[in-house]
């Protein structure tokens, strides 16, 4: 199975992403801050990927303070912040490093402080080994949305590689698929980082699924063709209204799918809601810079100096979303008060 990240207590090894589909490289990470680097680099991303990463970098933090001079606990929270830093749209990462301080927290006060990198470490297996297996329940949840011999289409990468294990909206694909659900993929390549071309046309591949790549402008006409009869994407973040902040493009898919009467699913754990946004509106969006547009696999693509505005992601209205999928069932519209109800199982915070 892939993973895109592993534990080895002396560091954690990522699956680098940004060499594939071309070659399988790994980073062994033993200091935080090339976990950092590697979370701004996309060297590892997608909502729960980052969140565990971010958690595993805080255990190299710590164990990197034990021993050390100085306040342990004020200078965990200046790894924490530098961790936080690093990209800020995907709830997850928010999320998994709350629990972890709340873990580092439950220890008493004249706790040693390799007692609380311990309690650390342990928290952050925990968060890495619960991802797997909430993404099980997703794909179960998830898979009987779709009648037979359906084909689905979906934007970027919220598989294997966008999680500890599993997937989120490829792991509802790959468990349709299993049960003759699904017969074919549409995999939007995903501009600018290509994360549809390069990773879930490469996970679907690996798993024997059929899976056809087109370009991002030709999602409108598979849809008006009849090609596809779904639409199912993952998640950065979701507000308590229902609103979805998921990689730039998925905006255009839902109302493509609106337009021609396709169902567009959401698949995430509840890992990925924000309890405490009202709407979509106040959801983060990251920009990132200018070169990730004007220039592909090195060759540059457009005029020097040109400006460029490059957000990563963009938000989805709840009144676009026909199901939220999570580990606890199926959620429709209206979302409020399901959402709200899926509040006290938010680990961690
Ligand atoms: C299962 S979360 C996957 C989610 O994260 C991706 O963004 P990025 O590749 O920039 O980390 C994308 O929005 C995916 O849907």
């Amino acid at each position: 199975m892939v993973r895109s990240l592993a534990w080895q207590t002396d560091c954690l090894r990522l699956l680098n992403q940004t060499a594939l589909p071309g070659s399988t490289e790994y980073i062994d990470c033993r200091d935080w801050r090339r976990v950092a680097e590697a979370i701004r680099r996309l060297e590892v991303r997608g909502a729960p990927a980052i969140g565990a990463a971010a958690a595993f970098g805080l255990v190299l933090g710590a164990r990197e303070l034990v021993g050390r001079p100085g306040d342990f606990r004020s200078a965990l929270l200046k790894v924490a912040e530098e961790l936080r830093s690093t990209r800020p749209t995907a709830v997850n990462l928010f999320w998994a490093i709350d629990r972890m301080l709340a873990a580092a927290d439950r220890c008493s006060g004249d706790a040693e402080p390799a007692a609380v990198m311990s309690a650390l470490e342990k928290e952050a297996v925990a968060i890495a080994r619960e991802d797997e297996a909430v993404n099980r329940r997703i794909s179960e949840n998830g898979a009987a949305l779709f009648p037979p011999g359906s084909a689905v289409l979906t934007h970027c990468n919220a598989g294997a590689l966008a999680t500890v294990a599993f997937g989120t909206a490829l792991g509802v694909i790959g468990e349709a698929w299993r049960q003759g659900r699904i017969s074919r993929v549409f995999a939007d390549e995903t501009r600018p980082l290509l994360q549809g071309a390069r990773l879930t046309a490469w996970e679907l591949h690996q798993a024997g699924i059929p899976v056809t790549l087109i370009t991002d402008n030709m999602a409108g006409w598979v849809m008006q063709r009849g090609m596809v009869q779904a639409a199912i994407v993952g998640a950065d973040r979701i507000t308590a209204n229902g609103d979805v902040a998921n990689k730039i493009g998925t905006y255009s898919v839902a109302v493509l799918a609106r337009e021609h009467g396709i169902p567009f699913y959401v698949a995430a754990p509840v890992s990925t809601f924000d309890f405490s946004l009202d709407s979509g509106a106040d959801i983060p969006i990251e920009e990132r810079g200018p070169a990730e547009v004007t220039s592909l696999g090195g060759v540059r693509t457009a005029p020097d100096g040109i400006e460029v505005f490059n957000p990563a992601f963009d938000v989805t209205p709840n009144r676009l979303v026909t199901a939220i999928i999570t580990e606890h069932g199926v959620l429709r519209a209206p979302y409020r008060e399901a959402i709200a109800a899926l509040r006290d199982k938010k680990g961690g915070n």
